[in-house]
Formats: structure tokens, C-alpha cells, sequence
């Protein structure tokens, strides 16, 4: 799938005044008294939002709220208000409706950096058939469109598919995109022994899933709702359980699949079954065969607890989307609270990647107080599941494509390319973060003995000509002149801020096992690599939205006419790092008009379970630093008193 434009690419010139249609995903868990009970959600659609108020626009906030059928008090997104109020510093305008005249009022009322909350999109069925003149209803009131609904990307719904056709630009959103950065990288390359956890009450939608799962995974755990069709089909009887009568046959082909492909498909051996779908029903564990009549299963038992736990120990990569019983009542809530542990100790303890997934699995895990300790933790559930089946995502395909440009080095143009797939990003970025450094060394005239060793290898500008240290022994000074209306100070502030955020990613990671794939013949890509530059991004791009970046993973993203580019090398040094040879860093340089304005460098230092770092930083005219202490090339004009940093 083509990268999406991001909604970082618009500036105040697009959105102050303008009614922004934010598509976000509010699909939180509510209790009986319509309490929420886990707001990650809210959380997560919170920047996109806080950005388009920053830049002066009026946002129409739009979400689904479970799968009501008609109107459906209980499902309303009134509940939502005071959390997003308080989240967002505004008073969020609730509408009655989604669409209408009282809609079309309050949007029309709404002033700059105000937020009206839409009524749940899914009280009209032509949601979900994605109507288009439900569709074109819903886009009437607004100016642009932004995606940020992850966990609803997997749906071609009229809010999320259908009002792209009325709607210009549509681009998506932080939260989609950070999640789409994290999981296609996490989930295309998984480090095998894979494993795919599916639970939870979606029986029908997720059922289908598995067949596509049985191609990826090398082990996949059933559990929640799930087990009671594979049951049946296999002749046992199921009591009062969820089933799906209509699945049967498919539940059956699928162990039957399983079997042929080699993966180890594991069922719950034991269930814990109640006699009323209660907090306070009468509960007893029994073997998944012997479910009485009238009993229904509301969690696995002990020994399939056991079983499931050894065969996790074995994977190096797992992903878990839904609950392995009815978490939310204490009594059958030890499978998933044991699942959730279990993931934890394996992410901590060994280096193994767990991305949880789905509103109700996340709340669960924030609930036994582990979501920390996970690799991701990801807003979509059956999203996160069809991406890792490959599919593409309608919601996410319906956005307008980013705009991809390739960089000369020569200087600071841009020219677009028809496609630019990650091998031709890494040829662009290459010889241009070489040249970052070198220019960046040159620039300063007080850049580390280190730089100037990549200096002596020569500019891939002109082969060794401008930048290098001339015969004369003078460095050529080629930094702007400025850094622009940007102070130095504040463009350091971020540079800083953003390698230390990406340094914190690779500290985390360095003593752990790696997943490692091969990008090019000799080029080691680790999941850290994109993690450190996801992370990254999110710092810059939310001080400077619309700068052009250019980053070692993704590629070109931002404005093109911005007079600010941001080359980002994540892990620089990929290879050393796979290794744990102490020679790595995260480096991160801006150019302003297309010469060096400021950069920050942060090395890796020590070894194997004792390292550190040192952070060497410089801006055009404000000299260079390494650990905020002011440092000079030194003066020496013979070769056998130099010191080579490094
Ligand atoms: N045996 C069971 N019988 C009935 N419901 C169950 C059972 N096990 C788990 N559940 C319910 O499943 C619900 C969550 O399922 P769901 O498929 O929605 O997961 P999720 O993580 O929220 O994923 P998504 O984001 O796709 O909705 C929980 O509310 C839980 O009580
Ligand atoms: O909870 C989810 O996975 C999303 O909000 C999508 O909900 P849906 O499965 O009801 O479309
Ligand atoms: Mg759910």
C-alpha cells in the first residue's frame, strides 16, 4: 500500500477556519453504568485532534460505539464527553444526531479550536452498507477529512470509506499512522516461532480470520467465545455457550488445515463454565468435553492455561486479540490475566515481541497494569488482524496517497517519483546522511575528529571534493548562514528531543534478542530501526508539522515547500548494533534552504549490558558540543598527533 498523506502535512494555511471531519476510533469499553473502563482509545486519538485546534480548526469528531442495531441508547457517545473535555482542554459540543439539521446548526456555530462530538455513526445502517448518500450527508458539514480510526480501518464504511469521495484532502491521521508504522514492520518480517492468540465474543468476523492466520503463524491459540464452534463442530456439547451454528463446517476445516500446514493449532483442554452469564454466577472448571447442559463457558481452565504458557515459551514473535474469557468478571478473568503475564515476562525477560490488539484485549491488559511492559500496544483489533493477514485496509486505502518526492543531493530539490518503493527511500537516504555528516563537519569547522574521518571518504556530492578537508587543511565552511526564522536553540531543543526519544527505543532493545530481515544485500533492518525512527517522528512532527522529513524507514513525508529538511538516520549503524559492537548512534540533522543548520548525534558508548551514551550536538554559528560541554577540532597539523574519535 502507497504511503498515505499525513495529516502533518497540512498547515494553518489549511486549516485555520476549516470544519475538519475526524474519523476516530471511540469504541471504548463502558461498564452497566455506561463508566468507561478503559479510555486508551480516547488517549490515542487525542493528538490529532490537539493539532488541528492548535492550527486553528474546528473539528467534527465522528465514532462508532459497539454494533447497535438502530438507535441504541446504551451505545451512545455522550458518555465520551467529559473524558474528551478534559483530554482535549475544550468543552467538547455533543450532537443528538450524526447527520441533520441540529448538526449542520452546531457545526456551522462552531468556532476555532471547538469540538463537536457526532452522535454514534452507527445508529443508521447505512453506516455500515456505506451509503453514499449517507456518506455525502455526513461530509456536508465539513471542509477536509481525517482518518485516524485504526481500530475501524479494516471497515469500508460510509465514515470511513465513503466520505473520502466528498471530502478533499483526506489524509490520516498520527494514530493511524504511527500504528501502521509499527505493525506493517512488525508483523511482515515476524521473528518465527509466530504465534497468533484469538479470543474474545466477534466469533463470526474473526473465525474467518484464521484461515489467512494458518499461512502466517507457527502456533495459534484459541480461546474467549471462540472454542465453543470448534467444539460442537467436533461433536462435543457445548451447554448454554456462544456458537456459531452457521460456522461449524469451517471450524472444522480449519483444525483440518491446520493439521496439512504443520501449525500447531491449540484448544483449550479445560474450560471454567458458569450457570448464568453473571458476575456472581456459580462457576466450576470441567474438560472442554464434559460441559453440562444448561452451563455456558466463560473462561479456559488451569491445564489449558498450562498448555498454552509452554507453547508461548517457544515464539519469538506474538500477537493477541481478544480476551481469553469474560475478563470483566472477576471470577473468569484468570485466563486472560495468565495470558497477559505470561506476554509480559516473555517481552521482558527474552526479547520476544507482543503486540496486544482489540478495545476490549487492551483493556484488559491495562486492567492487570501490564500494557508497559508490552511491544505494542495497538488500538485495532480485527484491524491489526487483517493487516497481519495482508489485507489491504479500506479505511487507510481510501486516503490520499503522500506525496513522494525523490532528493537530489546536489542541493535542496525535491523531484517526485512515480513510486518509490523502501530499497529506492534507502538508496536516496544513504549517500545523503553521509553527506549530512560531512557537510554537517565541514559546516561547523569544530565537528568531532570522527566526522572528519567520513569527511576524508569524501562527499557522494562531487566524490570527495566539497566538504572534504582541502590540501591547504582548511574545512570549507558550507553551513546556512542561518537557521532560518527558526532560533537555533528551539530547532536544537527538538533535534535533541527526538534522538533522545529514538536512543531510548535502542537503549530498551540493545541487550535483547533482535528481529533481524535483510533490506539490501549487506544492510541489516531491525524492528528497532523502525521503532527508534517512529518515535522520532512523533516529536518532530508534532513541533514542526510541516517540515519536509526524510527518514532511513519511511522515506519523504511533509511539505515539500517547507524551507526545513529533517534527515533522520534511526540507528545508524544497524549492523554494529545486531551485533552489540559499541559503534552506533541515532543521527539527526536539519538543513535549512538545503544547507546544514543543526544536528545531533547520540553515540553509543560502552558494550554489551553496560552501555551508555554520549550526545554530541551543533548548529550553524553556535558551535558544536558533545555532552554540553563546548569541544574544537583540534589544531594539530600532523598526523601522528591526531586522535581519532572512535
Ligand atoms: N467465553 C466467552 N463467552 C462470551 N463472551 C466472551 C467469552 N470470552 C470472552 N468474551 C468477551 O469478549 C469480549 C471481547 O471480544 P472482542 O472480540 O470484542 O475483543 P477485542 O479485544 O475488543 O477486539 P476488537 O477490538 O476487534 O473488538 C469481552 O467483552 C469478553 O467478555
Ligand atoms: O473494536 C473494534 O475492533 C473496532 O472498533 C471495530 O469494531 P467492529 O468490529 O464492530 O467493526
Ligand atoms: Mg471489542
Amino acid at each position: 500500500m502507497a504511503a498515505k498523506r499525513s495529516v502533518g502535512t497540512l498547515g494553518e494555511a489549511d486549516l485555520r477556519g476549516k470544519k475538519v471531519f475526524v474519523r476516530a476510533d471511540l469504541n471504548v469499553p463502558l461498564d452497566d453504568a455506561q463508566k468507561i473502563t478503559d479510555d486508551t482509545r480516547i488517549r490515542a486519538s487525542v493528538p490529532t485532534v490537539k493539532f488541528l485546534l492548535e492550527k486553528g480548526a474546528k473539528v467534527i469528531l465522528a465514532s462508532h460505539l459497539g454494533r447497535p442495531k438502530g438507535v441504541t441508547p446504551k451505545y451512545s457517545l455522550k458518555p465520551l464527553v467529559p473524558r474528551l473535555s478534559e483530554l482535549l482542554g475544550v468543552d467538547v459540543v455533543m450532537a443528538n444526531d450524526c447527520i441533520g439539521e441540529e448538526v449542520e446548526k452546531l457545526a456551522a456555530a462552531l468556532l476555532e479550536g471547538g469540538v463537536l462530538l457526532l452522535e454514534n455513526v452507527r445508529f443508521y445502517k447505512e453506516e455500515e452498507k456505506n451509503d453514499p448518500e449517507f456518506a455525502k450527508k455526513l461530509a456536508s458539514v465539513a471542509d477536509l477529512y481525517v482518518n485516524d480510526a485504526f481500530g475501524t480501518a479494516h471497515r469500508a464504511h460510509a465514515s470511513t470509506e465513503g466520505v473520502t469521495k466528498f471530502l478533499k484532502p483526506a489524509v490520516a491521521g498520527f494514530l493511524m499512522q504511527k500504528e501502521l508504522d509499527y505493525l506493517v514492520g512488525a508483523v511482515a518480517n515476524p521473528k518465527k516461532p509466530f504465534a497468533a492468540i484469538v479470543g474474545g465474543s466477534k466469533v463470526s468476523t474473526k473465525i474467518g480470520v484464521i484461515e489467512s492466520l494458518l499461512a502466517k503463524v507457527d502456533v495459534l491459540i484459541l480461546g474467549g467465545g471462540m472454542i465453543f464452534t470448534f467444539y460442537k463442530a467436533q461433536g462435543y456439547a457445548v451447554g448454554k455457550s456462544l456458537v456459531e451454528e452457521d460456522r461449524l463446517e469451517l471450524a472444522t476445516s480449519l483444525i483440518e488445515k491446520a493439521k496439512a500446514k504443520g501449525v500447531s493449532l491449540l484448544l483449550p483442554t479445560d474450560v471454567v463454565v458458569a450457570d448464568k452469564f453473571a458476575a456472581d454466577a456459580e462457576s466450576k472448571t470441567v474438560p472442554a468435553s464434559a460441559i453440562p447442559d444448561g452451563w455456558m463457558g466463560l473462561d479456559v481452565g488451569p491445564d489449558a492455561i498450562k498448555t498454552f504458557s509452554e507453547a508461548l515459551d517457544t515464539c519469538n514473535t506474538i500477537i493477541w486479540n481478544g480476551p481469553m474469557g469474560v475478563f470483566e468478571f472477576e471470577k473468569f478473568a484468570a485466563g486472560t490475566d495468565a495470558i497477559a503475564k505470561k506476554l509480559a515476562e516473555l517481552t521482558t525477560t527474552k526479547g520476544v515481541t507482543t503486540i496486544i490488539g482489540g478495545g476490549d484485549s487492551v483493556a484488559a491488559v491495562e486492567k492487570a497494569g501490564l500494557a508497559e511492559k508490552m511491544s505494542h500496544i495497538s488500538t485495532g483489533g480485527g484491524a491489526s488482524l487483517e493487516l497481519l493477514e495482508g489485507k489491504t485496509l479500506p479505511g487507510v486505502l481510501a486516503l490520499d496517497e503522500a506525496e513522494e518526492k525523490r532528493i537530489t543531493p546536489e542541493h535542496n530539490t525535491y523531484v517526485p517519483v512515480d513510486h518509490n518503493p523502501q530499497q529506492e527511500h534507502h538508496n536516496t537516504l544513504k549517500p545523503y546522511s553521509t553527506f549530512l555528516h560531512t557537510e554537517l563537519a565541514a559546516a561547523t569547522g569544530s565537528w568531532p575528529p570522527r566526522a572528519r574521518l567520513q569527511v576524508r571518504q569524501g562527499s557522494p556530492r562531487d566524490g570527495g571534493g566539497t566538504g572534504a578537508v582541502r590540501r591547504d587543511g582548511q574545512v570549507p565552511k558550507v553551513a546556512s548562514p542561518t537557521t532560518g526564522p527558526i532560533p537555533a536553540a528551539k530547532l536544537l531543543a527538538v533535534i535533541q528531543d527526538a534522538a533522545k526519544a529514538g536512543a531510548e527505543v535502542i537503549m530498551e532493545a540493545v541487550n535483547k534478542p533482535r528481529n533481524i530481515h535483510y533490506k539490501g544485500v549487506a544492510d541489516l533492518v531491525t524492528d528497532t530501526d523502525k521503532l527508534s525512527e517512529s518515535v522520532i517522528l512523533e516529536v518532530v512532527r508534532k513541533k514542526f508539522p510541516d517540515h519536509l522529513i526524510l527518514g532511513e524507514e519511511g522515506g519523504v513525508i511533509g511539505d515539500a515547500l517547507s524551507e526545513y529538511l529533517w534527515c533522520i538516520d534511526p540507528l545508524d549503524g544497524t549492523t554494529n548494533f545486531a551485533h552489540g559492537y559499541p559503534s552506533f548512534s541515532v543521527s539527526i540533522g536539519v538543513l535549512f534552504r538545503g544547507k546544514p543548520a543543526a544536528s545531533t548525534v547520540v553515540e553509543f558508548c560502552g558494550g554489551p549490558m553496560c552501555w551508555s551514551t554520549c550526545t554530541v550536538s551543533a548548529s550553524s554559528g553556535g558551535g558544536a558540543y558533545c555532552n554540553g560541554q563546548k569541544i574544537h577540532v583540534s589544531k594539530t597539523d600532523k598526523v601522528t598527533h591526531f586522535l581519532l574519535y572512535k
